[in-house]
């Protein structure tokens, strides 16, 4: 087991030490008894005379002794178990809330789940078998050491055939780890197909030679290529495993056939080794069957702490809950010299935004617009603080907003982007959310569709357009200063893109909202208090209430 994974397991199970510990504990104990009841056994058999009632005694109290140790070490492992997994699920959904925005869509979701859903089950798992091991393990070193106490021959043997299989194991261990981690790359990929096939059904409907090649291709082609990692990783590991039993029994037929030799061994060592060493061939597989998970844990590991390293957050606060700090109170946010750089893509350059500057005053109506791709996107982001500055820097009131304040900044505005997510309950919070939501679905003309149970819409079933009205529903509801619209219009009809832009728009700069637009809706522009015109990542004119200034 690696170091960094030792680490691993022993910091999720610290907040359990003292579970884990006494499991343990109660796991030496019944190996140890487990030891003891295999010498009392012999014992019975071996001594003149049969058994005593004091042997009769003895072996019942062990029995009982070891069957309630192993169920409670058993039990309690299992209930560390689940809170290991609870705990695992919790920390690293936590991960993600404060992950920076840039690594989580650079990450994407078909590499996400596979680590949220299987990787951390193999983590706890292997955590969960820990405790089982030790078990093992004791029963092992116990039977050991009795077999020490009948014979040092035989002892040597067992320990050579031991360190034979174990060495087989270990060699087994490291090649199977690479089959191991070659699915794992598997299950990444096919999880991705199987966001194709959900997320484009329609499109795959309708076009039938990619149907055929997603199907034929991709999802075969990924499935079998994991089927034959895998069973080239069980193959190995079994073999290894036969390998072990193989010794071991021939090791057992090595010792009776020197006795039938008519070599000096005595009859209760003779009967004392095959007992010990059938006994302690369950617990020695147990351990050696460990080894599998061990690599699984292992790749689990690095994938989970490849996620971890990626998303270590700059703003390790946001998951406190305390009210923003900083006044929230707008009266400009200024961009100075701003900018931003994308990473580059294999096979195109780089895209650069800036530098920006820009002045956004309390009560405005900000447009920004240009071509495709020219950054407008871009540029929201890293106004709203998805995106740490580069270059440059974002200023509040006239206050630089660095990492710290960073979230509280960001609680100043509400968005809808234009791939924006539809949480179909109100706003958490708010008091008046029903009554005012109400109004607010009549002033948008879905009140017909949609109504508002329990602080939640009735449903999300709607057209494009119709959710996109919800969604600046919730955006209302928020009543933060700042309200920014990617492209919000482009999926209304003329008449309803008409009444956001002469009627909704207004409504909000009257309420004291600052409002920013993405737009590419050129007969409304004229309403904007500034026309911020961008390209190639740079802003190329501004219009401030009906005058060109200097970019
Ligand atoms: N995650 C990303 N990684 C690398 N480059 C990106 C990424 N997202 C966008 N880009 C690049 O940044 C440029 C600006 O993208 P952005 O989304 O800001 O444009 P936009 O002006 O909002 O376009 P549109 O009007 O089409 O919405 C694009 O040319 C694109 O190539």
């Amino acid at each position: 087991m690696s170091p960094r994974l030792s680490a691993e397991v022993l910091r999720i199970l610290k907040p359990f030490w003292l579970s884990v510990a006494l499991a343990t504990l109660l796991g030496i104990v019944s190996g140890l008894s487990v030891t003891a009841l295999l010498a009392t056994m012999n014992d019975a058999l071996n001594r003149e005379g049969g058994a005593t009632a004091r042997l009769a005694l003895l072996f019942a109290g062990l029995c009982i002794l070891t069957l309630a140790c192993s169920t409670l070490s058993n039990l309690l492992t299992n209930r560390v178990g689940q809170k290991v997994i609870a705990r695992m699920r919790q920390e690293l959904a936590a991960k993600i809330l404060v992950a920076p925005i840039e690594q989580l869509e650079r990450y994407r979701a078909h590499r996400l789940i596979p680590v949220l859903l299987n990787d951390i089950g193999t983590i706890s798992g292997f955590a969960l078998s820990v405790a089982p091991m030790v078990i093992s393990l004791t029963v092992t070193l116990g039977c050991l050491s009795y077999l020490a106490l009948l014979s040092w021959h035989i002892l040597l043997l067992t320990l050579l055939t031991v360190v034979i299989g174990g060495g087989a194991q270990y060699l087994a261990h490291a090649i199977g780890l690479r089959s191991l981690q070659a699915a794992r790359d598997g299950e990444d990929e096919l999880q991705k197909h199987y966001q194709a096939i959900s997320a484009g059904a329609k499109e795959l409907r309708i076009q039938r030679e990619r149907r055929h090649t997603m199907l034929e291709r991709h999802i075969k082609g990924t499935t079998e290529s994991i089927c034959r990692a895998n069973i080239r990783a069980a193959t190995i590991f079994v073999s290894a495993e036969t390998f072990g039993s193989m010794l071991f029994f021939a090791v057992i037929g090595m010792v009776i056939a020197f006795q039938a030799l008519g070599s000096a061994t005595d009859k209760s060592v003779l009967g004392g080794f095959i007992l010990v060493m059938l006994y302690m061939k369950g617990p020695l597989e147990q351990l050696i069957t460990t080894i599998p998970s061990i690599s699984r844990a292992e790749v689990a590991f690095r994938r989970v702490a490849e996620l971890s390293q990626r998303f270590s957050s700059p703003e390790p606060h946001l998951l406190l809950s305390e009210p923003p700090a900083t006044d929230s109170t707008l009266h400009s946010i200024e961009l100075h010299r701003l900018g931003y750089d994308y990473p580059e893509v294999e096979g195109s350059s780089a895209f650069h935004l800036g530098p920006v500057d820009l002045e956004i005053r309390q009560g405005d109506i900000v447009f920004i617009v240009g071509e495709n791709g020219c950054g407008k996107t871009t540029l929201i982001k890293v106004l709203l603080g998805l995106y740490e500055p580069h270059q440059g820097e974002i200023r509040l009131n006239g206050q630089r907003v660095d990492a710290e304040h960073r979230d509280d900044y960001r609680q100043l505005f509400t968005t809808i982007f234009s791939d924006y997510y539809l949480f179909d309950d109100l706003a958490p919070g708010k008091q008046r959310l029903p009554a005012e939501a109400e109004k607010y679905l009549r002033r948008l003309d879905i009140a017909h569709k949609v109504s508002i149970r329990d602080g939640a819409f009735s449903t999300t079933d709607l057209s494009t357009g119709q959710r996109k009205r919800l969604a600046l529903i919730n955006a209302w509801l928020e009543e933060r200063p700042v309200l920014v619209f990617d492209e919000w219009a482009a999926d209304q009809d003329p008449a309803f893109r008409r009444v956001f832009y002469t009627e909704l728009l207004p409504e909000l700069k009257r309420q004291g909202k600052t409002i920013i637009v993405i737009s590419h809706d050129d007969r409304y522009f004229d309403i904007a208090d500034q026309l911020v015109h961008m390209h190639a990542g740079k802003v190329v004119s501004e219009r401030v209430a009906g005058k060109e200034v200097p970019a």
